[in-house]
């Protein structure tokens, strides 16, 4: 089942049009990641999302309903981690979990397991310095437990890597995972590393529209040339056949880089023929910078 999906919305600021015509949809209990450089309208999505802007066209469904701006009763399936978390910073992290345990008036007992099993979840179970204290990395940690305080079956989470350190990148991608078994994640970024690493799906965002969506696997098979990597034994065959085939770039002692892999039959009749030894080839698979550049036209 789909757990949000947006058909065809359109949103602008005054003469700016923010998003022209965006489609696409989030299966459950998956990682989305929603993506676009700064500024291509990620906050705006997310913002019309959660009902807190109104769209000029187009529907947005959550869990099956209708978002409607305001007070969109859909936002009972929703966690929400702005890109700067605030926070008491005067309290603990327990305190202020707690605190927002008691404004959804859940009973005190259940709090304080949900407040647990919440801050082990995001490694700050041993923590009990004060918030102020903390780094963006731990401050990010705690907004999605705050997040998903509430068993939300949407989490979203805008930008939540694009301050950290790598190390607090990767503690974060890794809550994310884990948080799939519970809820269902969608999070914006133009790190393209942290989706290779952790999404199902992918949406890129350009230009008002979504230019690519799918699975990795189904958008890595967008790309129109792909790349091979080929190593040779002996390293005056590798300068050989770079200068018989001058597209070949040397990427290493022995090893030549063909930009485009359809080129490979010239080249292996060329090395059969002359007999000469290649130890490895290898098709490489596209990055997603390669295909976002190539979808985009740069
Ligand atoms: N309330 C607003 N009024 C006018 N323009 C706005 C408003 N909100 C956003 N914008 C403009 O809309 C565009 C998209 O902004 P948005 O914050 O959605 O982008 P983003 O993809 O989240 O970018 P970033 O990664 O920089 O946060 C920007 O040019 C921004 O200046």
């Amino acid at each position: 089942m789909e757990m949000l999906t947006l058909s065809h919305i359109a949103k602008r600021f005054g003469e700016k049009q923010v998003l022209r015509d965006v489609s696409f949809s989030v299966p459950e209990h998956t990682v989305f990641g929603f993506v676009g450089q700064n500024g291509a309208g990620k906050t705006t999505a997310m913002k019309l999302i959660l009902g807190l802007l109104t769209s000029d066209s187009g529907e947005i469904t959550v869990n099956g309903m209708r978002v409607h701006y305001g007070n969109t009763q859909t936002n009972r399936f929703v966690g929400y981690l702005p890109d700067v978390p605030e926070f008491y910073s005067y309290m603990t992290p327990t305190e202020y979990l707690r605190f927002c345990g008691e404004i959804t008036g859940m009973p005190s007992k259940e709090i304080k397991g949900r407040c647990e099993e919440l801050l082990r979840l995001v490694g700050l179970e041993k923590e009990d310095r004060r918030i102020k204290g903390f780094s963006r990395g731990m401050k990010q940690r705690l907004g999605i437990a705050q997040a998903l305080f509430g068993r939300p079956k949407l989490l979203i989470c805008d930008e939540p890597t694009s301050a950290l350190d790598p190390a607090g990148r990767k503690e974060l991608l890794d809550i994310l995972v884990n948080a799939k078994e519970q809820t269902t994640v969608l999070f914006s970024t133009h790190i393209l590393s942290d989706v290779e690493h952790i999404c199902d799906e992918i949406a890129f965002l350009h230009d008002g529209r979504i230019v690519l969506q799918g699975s990795l696997e189904e958008v890595r098979k967008i790309k129109t040339t792909a790349a091979a990597e080929l190593e040779l034994e002996r390293l005056e065959d590798s300068q050989t056949l770079s200068s018989v085939f001058p597209h070949l770039k040397s990427i290493g002692r022995n090893t030549l880089l063909l930009e485009d892999a359809g080129n490979l039959p010239d080249i292996l009749y060329y090395l059969g023929d002359k007999r000469i030894p290649v130890l490895r080839i290898e098709r490489q698979e596209a990055s997603l910078e390669e295909l976002f550049m190539e979808v985009v036209g740069k």
